[in-house]
């Protein structure tokens, strides 16, 4: 870690020179024998080498930061990438103030690192100096610096105590801005609901998140303060005892303090840092709590790959496949199952049913997106384990009802791009609305509608061999529907692609091979599929 090494050795060079800074000038008010000469040579050398090592201290140190607070956040965002879906979709309102307020209060409270750095260089200095100077007062100081670190230790507790309440509150907080932002349309259009918003949830939440805040503050603050206090106090003392036991000569005390009171603002420093320290730590805590259960994905098992050569078995079998959602008490919200359902390869298959019976759920369990608490879900025959879950996964292209749309399409060959982009964008009749610029979609600013055609069109570009489409027509006009049931799966089962659409058409119930209906969380009983 050469960079680590460069900030250690800088930040002690610089606190070697304002020692001798110190020194310097601690003799000229001291010595008869020191000439101005000297004084302008000592100090111009010292201080020079100050600022060059400072500079060299400041530079590296900050870089390190900086280095820490990106590799944080390339660590955060891979723990989540590789972490299980399903534990990710029930932290997500957690994770995004952990992205941006956790690793902010990390970059801010590491920032003073600089002057704590050159400021205990200094104060390790000083002390050197002092055991040449006088060893009986040397041992005074180092008590006295024991104190001051006892004391800023007992208020250290309480500034820990603050900053996890005020950042508990700030998961609410981060909620309600959610709301405030997404919910706009709603929020401006109801000027009751936009009071109440405001005066119930947002000010309510902020208020005692800063109260919380200002607690912390103000212990960190007056702690850093009291040091200052408890060193004069020491010192106080130190005169007190000279008075009473005459045990170092009270000139030769001046001299020493010239010396000590250098000591005070990098101890404040130091001293400030250790309360940052605690919030460092708070923030840690709600990174290592996010709580995210690894998937497969986490690298950690041998990964294997599925055999997508087997013919005369369905592609995709469940078998008594069951999935719960709990709530927070671990009570049971929702039950889907036991499902037992095959699909072939190339096959078009919609599923159906009321709001609520479970289709979402169903799609993600097909997916691959959840893991069945019961039963096997299977392809090609093999079942579907941790070891082969994410090749299982890369069959997959979908667009779920509310899938975010992305305008990167950097995953996908350049030439499969420019061959079929431009063709889809035409037939999805988007042409004057947006193209393809070095694989990006040059906007996304479009209607609903349009935005889910976007989507459609970037699934289509990544050719897989299975399609689940999520209730995709339901924002489109009688014109792209007839598009979509018409020209769009025909386009996919002429390239032998399977297709699953969860759809409520049905008028176009005739363009599948089969119609599956889901009731209360279960398949319909078998007289309601209906078979083309
Ligand atoms: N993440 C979740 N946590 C807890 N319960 C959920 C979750 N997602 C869905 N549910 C519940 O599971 C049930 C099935 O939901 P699902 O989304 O699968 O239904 P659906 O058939 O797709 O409905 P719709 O046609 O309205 O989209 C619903 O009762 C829903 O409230």
């Amino acid at each position: 870690m050469p960079i680590f090494l460069i900030s250690s050795i800088s930040s002690a060079l610089t606190g070697l020179c304002s020692t001798f800074l110190i020194k310097t000038i601690h003799q000229a008010v001291t010595s008869a024998e020191f000439t101005l000469d000297q004084f302008l040579w000592n100090f111009g050398l010292f201080a020079l080498g100050y600022m060059i090592f400072a500079f060299i201290a400041s530079y590296s140190v900050s870089k390190l930061i900086q280095s820490i607070v990106h590799k944080l956040r390339e660590d955060l965002s891979r723990k989540i990438l590789k972490a299980s879906f399903e534990s990710v979709e029930k932290k997500q309102p957690k994770l995004l103030a952990i992205l941006t307020e956790d690793i902010k209060t990390i970059a801010y409270s590491l920032d003073r690192l600089p002057g704590v750095t050159t400021g205990i260089a200094t104060v390790l200095g000083i002390v050197a100096y002092l055991v040449f100077y006088s060893p009986i007062l040397t041992v005074a100081t180092i008590v006295l610096f024991a104190l001051v670190f006892l004391f800023t230790k007992v208020t250290l507790p309480f500034v820990k105590k603050y900053s996890d309440l005020a950042r508990e509150q700030l998961n609410d907080l981060y909620q309600h801005f959610e709301g405030l932002v997404f919910g706009i349309k709603e929020l401006t259009l109801n000027k009751d609901f936009k009071e109440s918003y405001l005066n119930k949830e947002i000010i309510p939440t902020s208020r005692i998140q800063n109260l919380h805040a200002l607690k912390e503050n103000v212990i960190a603050s007056f702690s850093n303060r009291m040091t200052d206090i408890v060193l004069l106090m020491g010192l106080g003392g130190m005169i007190i005892a000279i008075y009473k036991t005459g045990f170092v000569d009270l000139e030769f005390f001046g001299q020493y303090l010239t010396l000590v009171l250098f000591t005070l603002a990098p101890l404040s420093t130091a001293s400030g840092f250790l309360s940052n320290l605690k919030r460092i730590e708070t923030a840690l805590e709600q990174i290592e709590s996010i709580g995210l259960t690894m998937d497969n994905t986490d690298g950690s098992i041998n990964e294997i790959t599925l055999d997508d050569t087997k013919t005369g078995l369905p592609q995709i079998e469940l078998e008594a496949v069951v999935h719960q959602y709990l709530n927070d008490d671990g009570g049971k919200v929702f039950e889907l199952g036991p499902i037992d359902l095959k699909i072939n390869q190339g096959e078009v298959i919609f599923l159906v049913g009321g709001n609520g019976s479970g289709k979402t759920t169903l799609a993600k369990i097909i997916t691959g997106l959840y893991k069945p608490v019961g039963g096997n879900l299977k392809y090609y025959g093999q079942p579907v384990n941790d070891r082969n879950l994410k090749h299982y996964r890369s069959h997959f292209a979908t667009v779920f009802s509310d899938s975010y749309v992305f305008d990167h399409l950097h995953h996908i060959s350049v030439g499969k791009v420019d061959r079929e982009g431009d063709y889809l964008i035409e037939l999805l009749e988007l042409t004057d609305k947006v193209s393809i610029v070095e694989n990006r979609f040059t906007t996304k600013k479009l209607s609903d509608g349009q935005r889910k055609r976007l989507s459609l069109i970037q699934a289509i570009l990544e050719d897989k061999d299975i399609y689940l489409l999520d209730e995709w027509a339901a924002h489109q006009d009688p014109h792209f529907k007839t598009i979509f049931y018409n020209k769009i799966i025909p386009f996919l089962t002429e390239k032998r692609k399977t297709v699953i659409v969860i759809t409520h058409d049905d008028r176009y119930f005739d363009t599948a091979n089969r119609v599956v209906k889901m009731q209360d969380g279960n398949i319909a009983a078998k007289d309601s599929l209906v078979t083309k």
